[in-house]
């Protein structure tokens, strides 16, 4: 967004975060986004930047992310996300801020009964996570009724992965990683041993997990879109970032193996629990609507990955 001329405003508790992370997007962009270190849901703190800054949309990211997590901590998950969300509608309706922008996730199609996804499949969440995310979608779609001047873009990502090409900014997770391109990045650096590749008995290709992995670059290029669009006066609407193309995880252990010159250590094991076995996206819609399509290939992927993980072997802050 800097790039492409906006002003950023950024908001954020640093709980899945790091402050070094301004300075890289200034070596980035030549430019600093104004930041404000702070939680979604304090209200007076939303007000208070309301009141002190000039905003004309909300790209509304902050969230807890891990599907495995939102099992066992269900209220942290439901607090943050839909409370969040609540809280941070509140104030821009306040503000009157009509603009908006909402991560929404492809796990809102739960298992779908066929791929590719459309935007009109039917929504089934399987587990909090998922449901903060259908709640969410809920909730704004009621604001859109109770004032139709409300202009909402709901973005679906598929699997975000890989890093800028810079090798400035990437993935930096916390703890053992759950996603599988960290995980394979760790062990292909030599962090972690093995990947254990969860199911070989899908009906897929060679039986492990598809999925549409989208480089994190054509998704912030796809919220530039979204933006564009609603500043432009454009409607509220829904649309997958995917790139349509599914690749199983034994595909991604080899792509990665090529982009890095690593062996990527892995064994077949059981499946994991709630995963599903295909999802990738029809992006027909995103294509028509926003007049915009993924750039990047899985190579891309793997390769800007690569460069991140070796430029920042312990992550940003240490593993
Ligand atoms: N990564 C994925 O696979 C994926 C897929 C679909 C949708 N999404 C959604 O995209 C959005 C961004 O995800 P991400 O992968 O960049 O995750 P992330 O954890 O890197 O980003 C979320 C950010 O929100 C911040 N945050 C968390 N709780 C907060 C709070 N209470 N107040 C203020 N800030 C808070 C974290 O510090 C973090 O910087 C999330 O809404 C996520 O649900 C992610
Ligand atoms: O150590 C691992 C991790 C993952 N996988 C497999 O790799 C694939 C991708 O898994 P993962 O990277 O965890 O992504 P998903 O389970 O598809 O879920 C991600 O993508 C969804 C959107 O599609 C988001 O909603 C979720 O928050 C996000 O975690 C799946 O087949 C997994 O079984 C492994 O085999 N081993």
């Amino acid at each position: 967004m800097l790039d492409a001329g906006y002003e950023v405003i950024g908001l954020d508790d640093l709980s899945n975060s790091s402050i070094l992370v301004l300075d890289r997007i200034a070596a980035i962009t030549g430019k600093k986004p104004i930041f404000f270190q702070g939680d979604v849901r304090n209200t007076a703190l939303l007000e208070q930047i309301f009141a002190s800054q000039e905003i004309s949309a909300i790209v509304h990211f902050a969230a807890l992310k891990a599907v495995g997590e939102s099992v066992v901590k269900p209220l942290d998950y439901y607090n943050v996300n839909v409370g969040g969300l609540i809280a941070l509608l509140a104030a821009a309706r306040d503000a009157n801020v009509k603009r908006f922008i909402f991560s929404s996730s492809a796990t809102v199609y739960g298992n779908p009964a066929t791929v590719p996804v459309r935007e009109d499949f039917p929504v089934n969440a399987t587990n909090p996570y998922g449901r903060t995310k259908l709640m969410s979608e809920e909730i704004l779609h009621d604001m859109e009724l109770a004032n139709p001047e409300w202009q909402i873009g709901y973005l679906r990502y598929f699997n975000p992965v890989g890093a800028h090409a810079s090798g400035l900014l990437g993935e930096s997770p916390k703890g053992i990683p759950n996603n599988l391109f960290p995980y394979v990045a760790n062990v292909a650096i030599g962090n972690l041993g093995s990947l254990k590749v969860y199911g070989s008995d899908y009906a897929t290709r060679d039986g492990t997990g598809v999925r549409d992995y989208i480089h994190v670059v054509d998704l912030a290029q796809g919220h530039v879109k979204a933006i564009d669009h609603v500043l432009n006066g454009g409607p509220s609407f829904t649309v997958n970032l995917g790139t349509g193309m599914g690749y199983s995880v034994l595909e991604v252990v080899r792509a990665y193996e090529e982009a890095s010159g690593r062996v990527v250590k892995h064994e077949l094991v059981g499946r994991r629990p709630g995963d599903i076995a295909e999802c990738y996206a029809d992006v027909t819609l995103a294509s028509q609507l926003l007049d915009w399509r993924a750039k990047r290939g899985l190579m891309d992927m793997c390769r800007d990955s690569w460069r991140w993980q070796t430029m920042n072997p312990n992550g940003l802050e240490g593993i």
